[in-house]
């Protein structure tokens, strides 16, 4: 009897699948899947603020839409659901990059490995990033993260007025020593850092839609005047530089003088990845881009948090205490205890994006979904913004709410995700180091420091910069030491 009503179910199970399989096959076939729906005529531009625009379109038009941009198609999602379905599943058909040919094939020699189309060459710098980025790799920075973030505490202690300075110069010390195993104090006022910072906007405003010509004429490429001159000249700079970086470390390494390091390892295995020097420079110069960028502004987003939701700072402070105590500082071994200071950092990465609308990515076969096609060729964005204030999936998505993150028994869930690192093949390499730093520098403030908003200067939550990596706009706050002793404790404290 039970089984006879089994196998009834499975062939109830088949019919339906192969209805569905059909139902999609005559729906391809005929031409009838549906392009997503979106903005009518050709948005040759869609505005100065994407962020708003895209979310405006999500709002009109649901979890897909899609729009042509002069000859290009773009498709955004705009759901959890249709992010999971789309960008995670289809990995592999969306592991493309667009052509950017201002950006990526003139400034960037077409060596950044943002840009870096699907192909043998970003396979091999993906794997030379892998092996040095993946979560066992990750682990090997801790002391240089811890340090590094204790000297954040310091800087705050002495001037907290530059909260936001002091993550900067967190965020860059740390790629420094991990790219190229610089162990001399590093600042944003560095002459070698202000150089890295000055290609980095220069590559930013290479990738502002519109901003050269050459985008929307590629054959200008070969006529070297005006901005594509003025391209040229900067990716010739640009490479020196990264070559002037990755040459010293090599000169110290013939000396027995450095510590191994990306840029060593770099060295040890260019035969093994058959990267040129070129490519190795660009591989280990556009770490800075990607990792100093994006933690610094994380910094600044964890302290806007906690000062504007004290409540939320006391129940992490609460566990440390517990957990930790007043009498020495917390470390890496204390993580997996520490689930309130994960939950608030996930709960950042999910209220305020650092990368609000992603990466382009490009469909390199049909992709459908539900009753829509991705056509091949498309640009596809996963729009970071709306997918993690999906309200079916985050009640309340404006609220910061760290505890939508544990379970009842306050683990950290493992069934659900946040976007802000991207999707599918093209996921941030640098995750598990970013995600490590997120933590360390979380835990060492609010267990030094009440953050509190100042009263005579609101903070306004909303008020970023713009562009695809995204900073708050200066805010004040008051930073008040939790201990007496923290200066001892600091000093006390070995790695
Ligand atoms: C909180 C900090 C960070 C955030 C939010 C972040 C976010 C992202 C995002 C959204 C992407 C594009 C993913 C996509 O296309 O779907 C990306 C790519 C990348 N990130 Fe990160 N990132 C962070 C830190 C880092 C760090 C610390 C490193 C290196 C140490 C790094 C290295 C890279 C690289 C090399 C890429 C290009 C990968 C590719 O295009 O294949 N990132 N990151």
């Amino acid at each position: 009897m039970f089984e006879s009503q089994q196998t009834t179910g499975y062939v109830v199970l088949c019919a339906l699948g192969l209805l569905l399989f059909i139902h999609r096959y005559w729906l391809r076939s005929s031409g009838n899947l549906n392009l997503p729906p979106g903005p009518p005529g050709n948005r040759l531009s869609v505005g100065p603020n994407i962020v708003r625009q895209f979310n405006e379109w999500a709002n009109e038009y649901g979890p897909i839409f899609s729009f042509k941009n002069g000859r290009q198609r773009i498709v955004v999602l705009t759901t959890y659901q249709a992010a999971v379905d789309v960008m995670q599943k289809h990995g592999s058909d969306l592991a493309d990059r667009p052509r950017t040919v201002a950006a990526g094939e003139i400034l960037s020699g077409d060596m950044r490995t943002l840009l870096v189309g699907a192909g043998e060459r970003l396979k091999k710098l993906r794997r030379a990033l892998h092996s040095q980025l993946q979560a066992s790799a990750a682990r090997q920075y801790a002391p240089l993260q811890r340090r590094n973030a204790k000297d954040y505490v310091r800087n705050m202690l002495a001037d907290p007025e530059h909260h936001l300075d002091h993550g900067r110069t967190y965020a860059a010390s740390v790629i420094m020593e991990l790219t190229y195993s610089k162990t001399t104090p590093t600042t944003y006022s560095d002459p070698e850092v202000k150089e890295v910072v000055k290609c980095l906007g220069n590559f930013f405003e290479a990738l502002r839609i519109g901003r050269y010509l050459v985008d929307a004429l590629p054959f200008l490429k070969y006529i070297p005047f005006g901005g594509v001159a003025e391209l040229k000249k900067r990716h010739e700079d640009e490479l020196s530089l990264f070559e002037s970086q990755l040459f010293a470390t090599k000169d110290r390494m013939a000396k027995n003088a450095t510590q191994p390091c990306f840029a060593t390892y770099l060295f040890e295995h260019q035969k093994e990845y058959e990267l040129s020097d070129a490519e190795l420079a660009y591989l280990a110069g556009s770490m800075f881009g990607a990792g100093s960028d994006t933690t610094a502004s994380g910094l600044g987003i964890i302290t806007m948090a906690a000062a504007t939701h004290p409540h939320e700072l006391k129940k992490v402070q609460a566990q440390l205490d517990e957990v930790v105590g007043r009498d020495r500082m917390p470390n890496f071994d204390d993580e997996p205890v520490l689930t309130q200071v994960t939950a608030f950092v996930l709960e950042v990465h999910r209220w305020r994006l650092i990368a609000p609308f992603g990466f382009a990515h490009k469909a390199t076969k049909d992709i459908p979904w539900r009753d829509y096609i991705i056509p091949s060729g498309s640009i596809v964005y996963g729009n970071h913004w709306t997918i993690m204030h999906d309200p079916d999936v985050f009640a309340e998505p404006e609220t910061f709410n760290p505890d939508r993150w544990l379970d009842e028994k306050g683990r950290i869930r493992d069934d659900l995700k946040h976007f802000d690192f991207g999707f599918g093949r093209r996921v941030c390499p640098g995750q598990y180091v970013a995600e490590r730093s997120l933590f360390i520098n979380t835990a060492l403030m609010f267990w030094a420091f009440n953050i509190r908003e100042d009263p005579a200067a609101p903070i306004d939550t909303m008020s970023f910069t713009d562009g695809s990596v995204v900073h708050p706009q200066p805010f004040r706050v008051s930073i008040e030491a939790r201990n007496p002793n923290l200066r001892e404790i600091l000093e006390a404290d070995v790695d």
